[in-house]
Order: C-alpha cells, then structure tokens, then sequence
C-alpha cells in the first residue's frame, strides 16, 4: 500500500547540510493503522509528510498502491493526494471559513460538484457528530471539534489512507479517546490504512497494528504489536514493552 525504498532528507540550513532521515524502506500494508515513535527531533514527521510528497526526500522512492509518487507530473501528484488524507496537531483549519467551508475546500480542489459538494458536507459532519456546528468558525469551537472538522475534511474525497501527525498531543485524556476512536473506526468501518506519528505510548498500544521506532533519524526497528514473537530491542520499543507487556504480547514472548 504505502512502500518507502531507501528514503532519505537532508535540510539545508545556515549551519551546513543536517540529514533529520537516514536512508528509510518500510511498508504499510493495506488496512493496518501504523505508527510511527520517537523523540523530539527524530525524524517523524519528516517521514510522514515523505509518504505524500508534502516533503520531498532529498533521495529515494515513495510508492503509494503501486505508484512511484517522486516520478509523477505535478497535476498527477494532485490527483494521486486525493486518495490520501491528511490531519495535524493543530488541525490547520481556515479560521475565515465556517466548519461546513472548511469541509467542503476539500471536495472544491477536487473539482466535486456543487450539489455532491453540499451533500458530502452534510453527510461528512453528521458523521464526526457536528452537524449542529456546520455555520460555526473554528474559533468557537473545542480543540476536540476541531479535529473533528479536520478529520471530516481530510475523509471528504474518501481517501484509502489518513495521515496523522499527533492528532491528539494538543487534547485533554478524555477527548483524546473520543478522537482515538473516530481513528479506529475510519480503519475499521472504511478500511482507510492509517498512518499515525504519535509521542504518546497510550496511542500505539490503543490502536497500532505495527510500530516503526525512530532514533536520530534513523528506523532503528519495526513492532509488531500484539503479534510479536521476540521482545523489542530499542529503548523505546522496551518502554512500551515494559508499560503493559501483558497487553502487547503473547505469553511466549513474556516468558522468553
Ligand atoms: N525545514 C527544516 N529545515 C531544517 N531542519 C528541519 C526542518 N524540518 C525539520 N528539521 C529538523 O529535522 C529533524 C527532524 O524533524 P521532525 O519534525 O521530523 O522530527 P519529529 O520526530 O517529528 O519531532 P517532534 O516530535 O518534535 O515533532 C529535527 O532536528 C528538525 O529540527
């Protein structure tokens, strides 16, 4: 579904060339929910904004269901985004454009028609449970209905993948479980394959089918969460070993 080959980033910067990623191949398979851990500064959302291109690596290949994405034309790059949608942790909602505009910018970059376009909206914020907030701005709103409002708009073109970079670092426990479960029902319900950069070990263990660790730049190794056959080798993939071992592995694993 989503295959990095060998991707790398390099930032030039006024203190000289700084490469925030290693050369990177990893697979997404088709319906899993993957994530991505590691410290500030490893690299994670650097690798995540590679996998539609938002960041082009500085060498390497993205494949996206079966497409090269760094050989497309740019008017091809624009259409081959449309099946990949994308929130943030400060959910990059248009501040002059009330919730149902802010849905509906997506499906008018998609050139979707005007009475399709108002009949997603609807049906889009009925589903994240807003409808009543459709003439709002996002100023009157929670950080929770926010994301909401952004994950109705990033789901308006039906994409098979959902990018997520920290979704829920900037929300309170609870509406943090409330958006955790949206997520696991946009994997469940639509079988979009999800992607999610997250520093929060509660997040992986909640949803994650897989978890890839990052260090410096660098993968330093893949987990299979709740189908893992030998205990993690990073400091990371240890900590979230340690944190509910019972939960994240089979009795095999724990017992060496
Ligand atoms: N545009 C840029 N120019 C220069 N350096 C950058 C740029 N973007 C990111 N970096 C650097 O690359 C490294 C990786 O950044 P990235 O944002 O991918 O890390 P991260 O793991 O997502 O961190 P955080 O959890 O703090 O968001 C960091 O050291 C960062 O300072």
């Amino acid at each position: 579904m989503i295959r990095l080959e060998n991707v790398a980033k390099t930032y030039q910067t006024p203190a000289g060339p700084y490469q925030a990623l290693a050369p990177v191949s990893l697979e997404v398979r088709e319906g899993d929910v993957y994530g991505i851990i590691g410290y500030s500064g490893a690299g994670k959302s650097t690798l995540l904004r590679i996998m539609n291109l938002l960041e082009r690596p500085t060498a390497g290949r993205v494949f996206v269901e079966g497409k090269d994405l760094t050989a497309l034309s740019p008017r091809a790059l624009r259409e081959a985004r449309h099946a990949i949608g994308m929130i943030f942790q400060h959910f990059h909602l248009f501040s002059n454009r009330t919730v149902a505009e802010n849905v509906e910018f997506a499906l008018e970059i998609a050139k979707a028609e005007k009475g399709d376009r108002e009949k997603r909206v609807r049906e889009l914020l009925e589903w994240v449970g807003l409808e009543d907030k459709a003439d709002s701005y996002p100023s009157q709103l929670s950080g929770g209905q926010k994301q909401r409002v952004a994950i109705a708009r990033a789901l308006a073109n039906r994409p098979r993948i959902l990018l997520c970079d920290e979704p829920t670092s900037a929300l309170d426990p609870r509406t943090t479980q409330s958006i955790l479960s949206l997520i696991r029902d946009i994997n469940q319900t639509w079988k979009v394959t999800v992607v999610i950069v997250t520093h929060e070990m509660d997040v992986v263990k909640q949803l994650c089918h897989k978890a890839a660790v990052l260090e410096n730049g660098h993968l330093v190794e893949e987990l299979p969460i709740r189908h893992a056959r030998t205990a993690p080798a990073s400091a990371l993939g240890k900590l979230l070993f340690q944190e509910a071992p019972e939960r994240l592995y089979p009795t095999e694993v724990l017992n060496g």
